[in-house]
């Protein structure tokens, strides 16, 4: 649109300029001066009028030519003026020329050859013709002067003429410019019209243009609606067809329904009497299930009474076994060269309580002397038991802390003797290999769970202490802040002992031990400059207190398990230390000795 009303415009410019033009041409044209001969312009402008209009071209041409052959001596009358002038000029011109044609035609040659010759001698004869000449000369001079004077007069009368005739032509230019400026003024106003025109009409074409837009895109819509109305209409045919398929088959299923309800009702028929029968027969068991309820009642009150006999059948063999135990396990031969079998031992007894060792010593003499000796403990584990055969001795021991009682087991033994690896497994564990801690808080889990159907919930929490040259350090704690807590030991007046700012861990599944376990030896790891040093002259105690509640009986049990790994035990005088570790010797032999003085 831009474009359109830029062309119009310049367009509109290019007349104005065009126009412009065409009054300075007007303007430059050269204005017809009487006094001289017609211009160029002029007669070309003449001349296009009068070739188309005037007949009468011919005869000026004509005079024009006759004039040029006959007065050629006449230096006013031009050919230019002659050609340039109107027709009446033209014919007066050639009555003129006609008649001085007339006359000349009728004059004799002045030297006429056809004439006799005089002789040179008469000069009288010559004489006489030559005044014959003169005197015919002279009237042709007189009538050609004669000739002369019309034609001048005819001249001047046509210069009249001419002037008259160029102020008319001046007069039509004028009012030929005026008309032109008159058309041009139209023109530019006819442009402007045109020119708003066409701006309007490109206005509206381009309103137009969005309105079409317009209901093309409400068009497409339609278009899109109506696709999707003929789709569903389409989906909802089919979907009328199937329902009809499906009716005819649900009709067919109706009348097979019919039949099938008919037979039912016979089938309830019969039901309702074995209904009958069997509601009879309900009531009778109704009366046997009431009388078995109370049986069964009767059943968990005895087992109630069973599990208490049970706690004191148990707590009466533990007794009878010895609330003290004591058991030895010897560990096998890890590297044959570096232990070499130094001794024999010999396992015996009906409980294998019994092993027998035997040394061979050099007597004083030189001679070899075998030396036996034989040791009897509560149970003694070769060298080929495993971690479960040495766990089920004491998992009695454990239903015991379940039970309400306080149970403490001891590892205790030379450096690399297999405390460690007795009580909690080697550093990676497996099933087989996993040591007492581990496996007596798998079964008391396991009797944990047993127990709820008795009514019994039980609460696991666990402890894991060090103790080094005398100081407790907390394992389940930061071991940044080992030395800087002092934990203190209380007896509390029901006899259980407890060790303050200690970090408890609710034990209520077997991997959260795995997890307590690690933590622990991470950080006997960290507190120590030599982790076997560190295992070794410390005592380790893993703690498991354990509080039961039955909420039918209203019974409640509080029991302790205190596993513990002792510190290796060294002579003095064997071990050879100094300094530090003498002080850790004696540190842990002092410990050892209260222990063994208590038990
Ligand atoms: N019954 C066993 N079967 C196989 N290997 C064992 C057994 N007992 C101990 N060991 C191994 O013997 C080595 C020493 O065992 P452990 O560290 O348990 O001794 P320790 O008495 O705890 O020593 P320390 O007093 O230095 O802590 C370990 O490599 C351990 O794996």
């Amino acid at each position: 649109m831009n474009n359109s009303v830029t062309n119009n415009k310049s367009a509109h410019a290019k007349r104005r300029a065009d126009s412009n033009l065409g009054i300075k041409r007007q303007q430059q044209r050269p204005r017809l001066d009487m006094n001289q001969a017609p211009r160029i312009p002029v007669r070309s402008t003449l001349a296009s009028r009068s070739n188309h209009n005037s007949p009468t071209a011919s005869t000026t041409e004509r005079l024009s030519n006759i004039s040029a052959s006959s007065i050629t001596s006449n230096s006013r009358l031009s050919n230019a003026s002659i050609n340039s002038n109107s027709s009446r000029i033209s014919a007066s011109s050639s009555s003129s020329t006609k008649s001085m044609s007339a006359t000349t035609k009728a004059k004799k040659p002045i030297f006429d050859k056809t004439k006799k010759s005089i002789p040179t001698w008469d000069t009288k004869g010559r004489l006489n013709q030559l005044q014959a000449q003169l005197t015919e000369t002279s009237e042709e001079v007189n009538e050609i002067e004669k000739l002369q004077q019309d034609l001048e007069s005819s001249l001047q009368s046509k210069d009249g003429m001419l002037r008259e005739a160029m102020q008319k032509v001046t007069d039509l230019e004028r009012t030929i410019q005026e008309t032109e400026e008159r058309h041009q003024d139209e023109l530019d106003k006819i442009r402007e019209r045109f020119v708003s025109k066409n701006r309007e009409l490109i206005y509206s074409n381009e309103r137009r243009k969005k309105q079409f837009a317009g209901f093309e895109s409400e068009l497409s819509t339609m278009e899109f609606e109506y696709r999707k109305t003929k789709r569903t209409i389409e989906d909802e045919e089919r979907e009328n067809t199937t329902l009809k398929t499906q009716k005819r088959q649900v009709e067919g299923s109706l009348a097979e329904l019919d039949a099938a309800t008919r037979n039912k009702r016979l089938k309830k028929k019969n039901l309702m009497s074995e209904l009958t029968a069997a509601e009879e027969k309900s009531e009778t068991l109704s009366s046997r299930i009431e009388s078995k309820g109370q049986y069964i009642q009767e059943l968990q009150r005895t087992l109630l009474q069973n599990e208490k006999l049970r706690r004191k059948d148990h707590d009466k063999l533990q007794e009878l076994k010895g609330n003290i135990r004591v058991f030895c396990r010897v560990r096998p031969a890890i590297n044959s060269k570096t232990e070499p079998n130094l001794i024999n031992a010999r396992f015996f007894g009906d409980d294998n309580e019994s092993m027998e060792l035997t040394e061979l010593t050099s007597s004083t003499l030189g001679r070899t002397i075998t030396k036996s000796h034989t040791f009897t403990f509560d149970r003694v584990f070769s060298p080929e038991a495993s971690q479960k055969d040495c766990f089920e001795e004491i998992s009695q021991l454990v239903q015991s802390a379940l039970d309400g009682f306080n149970v403490c087991i001891f590892a205790y033994g030379q450096t690399g003797s297999g405390k460690t690896f007795t009580m909690q497994g080697p550093t990676f564990p497996t099933e087989e290999t996993s040591g007492m801690i581990p496996r007596a808080v798998q079964q008391i889990y396991e009797v944990v769970q047993q127990l709820k159907q008795f009514g019994w919930e039980y609460n696991m929490e666990g402890q894991f202490l060090e103790i080094y040259n005398e100081t407790i350090n907390d394992l389940l704690g930061n071991s940044s802040n080992y030395g800087r807590i002092k934990h203190e030991i209380h007896h509390e007046k029901n006899g259980k002992t407890s060790v303050t700012e200690m970090t408890s861990v609710v034990l209520d599944s077997p991997s959260k031990v795995k997890l307590m376990l690690r933590k622990a030896n991470q950080n006997r790891a960290t507190g120590a400059t030599n982790m076997n040093e560190r295992s070794s002259r410390s005592h380790s105690v893993f703690t498991l207190q354990l509080t039961g509640r039955n909420a039918a009986t209203g019974e409640t049990t509080s029991g302790i398990l205190n596993l513990i790994d002792l510190a290796g035990s060294e002579r003095l005088s064997m071990s050879g230390s100094t300094g530090d570790r003498l002080r850790e010797t004696q540190a842990i032999n002092k410990s050892l000795s209260c222990l063994g003085d208590k038990l």
